[in-house]
């Protein structure tokens, strides 16, 4: 009996388990867990047998004073805890890698005769001269019996998992596949050398090839441990290449539970991606991309949240953004104003009865050829829009805060040169903006995390509402204290005539100030405390509802305080002296970014 083997886990393998964990721990939801535990217990359970006859027929050893002691089908437990342990490294590392990724943007639709059947093919073809090799090895007894061991083991799951999820393989960033299969391996190589120096465990000689990767690492284990990450990585790949579909294929899967069955995982891998829906995929990466580009603060917060919610968010953002864009970019006067109508027309078609559903209940998979919003969006939008419109699940949320949401980008459209402060002359028409702009956003945000995390009651539902509707508003005066020098650029002033009277200040010599070369430091000291002024109120109205976030269904709570909390740093920079400026507005640096999302998800601010 001894404790080397011991050791070796206690020096390698459980520090970066630990560590993993509590950098993990703030984003792990509860088809982590599910998937850690999947992993785990298919990893133990494949390689028990196949470890258990390596020990059997001598070519693979413990000397007994290495191990505690016990064991299972031979193997020392130590060696059992080693497959458990490198799994859960690996898994966690791929999590953490994976978390920004959005997984539908990664599906490709399948046309006949195209490069993927190659692609797929070539995979499949290579796996399979691998394993008739691996066997003539194994047949053969000689010096390559162990290899032959090692790839006739590791090599048919790969051509599984590579049949069932190539796309994904394919298709996924490297940051998800090749470095949590590169930087675990090459660990394990580094703690595979040492433990074959010090005799730990032991290839016994006549069944090994003997050919080394650099001095006391064997072939052999360097490609046993390059194919069990590969086996790991793999695994976790076809998994999220399942819910990847589940989530984004409402028409092929209507529910989808939060924790799928691996006979539900495996159907969803095996629809043909020739009935793959490319209007879908196209829409989210669109949406994706635009969140990307424009907001950085809801682009971190949406990897937080998980499955349909997330890609509902994102459509939702993207929507918002594409109204504000279409209403609010175009030079000429009457184009605005088309859109709004457009937009406005495109929102009765959606919320006809005839759409909704006759019973009041809402439909799910939208109709292309029934849905008159649909037809009407492929009609009358651009391109880069029309999508982000079919997509928009008007069905789970309510339609008032969307007409809301036009009255108060028709709000924008009063700002001229004639009119600098357009429709805002006191605070409230300033909240009024920002209810409009802002608040009913946060009202679709909730109603969707409603809908997807159903059981709270209405009496609840309404304090979060008002809460919801209040925090918009904080965003809402944030982002108007940040772009005051952009706004005034544009001819626009939203600060009180009132705040503006006490600065001694107009809109007009507002915006005058600022556009000018270079303002004098006593005006810029005036826009100062302006600009504190907003972002007092932005506080009054965050301090009046962050609470109520608390209230919120479980996994919906740390998601929207990292969104909240994301967006208010901006304003806390603000506060500042010094703030950094970063194409004429105040920026968050990245690594505070993170942070204060991290925070965010432990808990509430303090
Ligand atoms: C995580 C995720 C993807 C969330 C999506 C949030 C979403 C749908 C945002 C829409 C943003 C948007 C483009 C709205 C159009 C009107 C507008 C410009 C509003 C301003 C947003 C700033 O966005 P951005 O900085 O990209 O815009 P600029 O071009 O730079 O001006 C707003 C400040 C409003 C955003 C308001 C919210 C997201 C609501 C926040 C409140 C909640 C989520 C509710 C919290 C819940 C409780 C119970 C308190």
């Amino acid at each position: 009996m001894g404790h080397d083997y011991a050791l070796v886990h206690a020096k390698y393998t459980m520090p970066p388990a630990l560590l993993l964990s509590i950098i993990y721990a703030p984003l792990c939801t509860k088809l982590d867990l599910y998937k850690i535990g999947f992993l785990v217990t298919i990893a133990v359970a494949s390689t028990i047998p196949w470890d258990s006859y390596l020990i059997r027929t001598g070519i693979w050893s413990y000397p007994p004073d290495v191990i505690l002691g016990p064991t299972l089908f031979d193997i020392p437990l130590e060696e059992v805890f080693f497959f458990v342990i490198q799994t859960f490294n690996t898994t966690l590392l791929y999590l953490l890698l994976s978390k920004p990724i959005l997984h539908p943007v990664y599906l490709v639709k399948e046309k006949k005769g195209d490069s993927w059947t190659y692609i797929k093919v070539i995979g499949q073809l290579a796996a399979a001269l691998t394993i008739k090799k691996a066997a003539q090895y194994v047949k053969d007894g000689t010096e390559k019996t162990y290899l032959g061991l090692i790839l006739i083991w590791a090599v048919p799951f790969l051509l599984l998992l590579w049949s069932l999820a190539y796309q994904f393989l394919i298709q996924l960033p490297p940051t998800s596949t090749v470095i949590p299969i590169a930087l675990p391996t090459l660990y394990l190589w580094i703690v595979d050398t040492l433990a074959m120096k010090r005799g730990t465990w032991v290839i016994e000689s006549g069944t090994k090839t003997g050919w080394v990767l650099w001095p006391g690492l064997e072939i052999e284990e360097a490609i046993f441990f390059l194919l069990t990450n590969c086996l790991i990585v793999f695994g976790l790949v076809a998994f999220d290449n399942a819910t990847a579909i589940l989530n984004t294929f409402p028409a092929h899967f209507r529910r989808v539970p939060d924790l799928p069955s691996p006979v539900l995982l495996v159907r969803a891998l095996l629809l043909p991606a020739s009935a793959y829906d490319d209007d879908r995929i196209i829409g989210i990466q669109q949406a994706v991309d635009r969140l990307r580009k424009k907001s950085r603060s809801f682009y971190l917060a949406s990897s937080t949240f998980q499955g349909r919610l997330r890609i509902d968010l994102v459509i939702l953002y993207s929507f918002c953004r594409v109204a504000d864009d279409l209403i609010d970019s175009t030079d000429t006067s009457s184009e605005p104003r088309e859109w709004l109508q457009k937009l406005k027309t495109y929102l009765d078609l959606s919320y006809s009865d005839a759409v909704q559903g006759k019973d009041g209940r809402a439909v799910d998979a939208k109709d292309a050829n029934q849905d008159p919003g649909i037809l009407y969006a492929e009609q009358q939008f651009p391109q880069n829009a029309k999508l982000t419109l079919i997509l928009l699940p008007t069905h789970r949320m309510a339609k008032e805060p969307f007409y809301e949401l036009l009255k108060g980008f028709e709000m924008d459209l009063t700002f001229g040169s004639k009119t600098p402060s357009g429709p805002i002359k006191t605070e409230a028409d300033l909240d009024l903006y920002g209810a409009r702009v802002a608040g009913t956003v946060a009202l679709l945000c909730i109603q969707l995390v409603l809908f997807h995390y159903p059981g709270t009651s209405e009496s609840r539902a309404k304090l979060l509402m008002a809460a919801g509707h209040d925090m918009g508003i904080a965003l809402q005066y944030t982002n108007i204290a940040r772009d005051l020098g952009v706004d005034a650029r544009d001819g626009r002033c939203y600060v009180p005539a009132g705040w503006l009277k006490k600065e001694k200040l107009t809109s007009e010599s507002f915006i005058a100030g600022l556009k000018g070369g270079t303002p004098e430091a006593f005006f810029l000291k005036k826009v100062e405390t302006v600009r504190q002024r907003l972002l007092e109120r932005a506080f009054t109205f965050y301090q009046n509802s962050i609470g109520a976030i608390e209230q919120l269904p479980y996994p919906a709570r740390a998601p929207m305080r990292v969104a909240v909390e994301s967006y208010m740093q901006i304003a806390r920079e603000l506060q500042r002296p010094g703030y950094k400026v970063k194409g004429g507005r105040a920026t968050v640096p990245v690594l505070k970014r993170l942070w204060v999302a991290w925070s965010a998800l432990i808990g509430p601010r303090r």
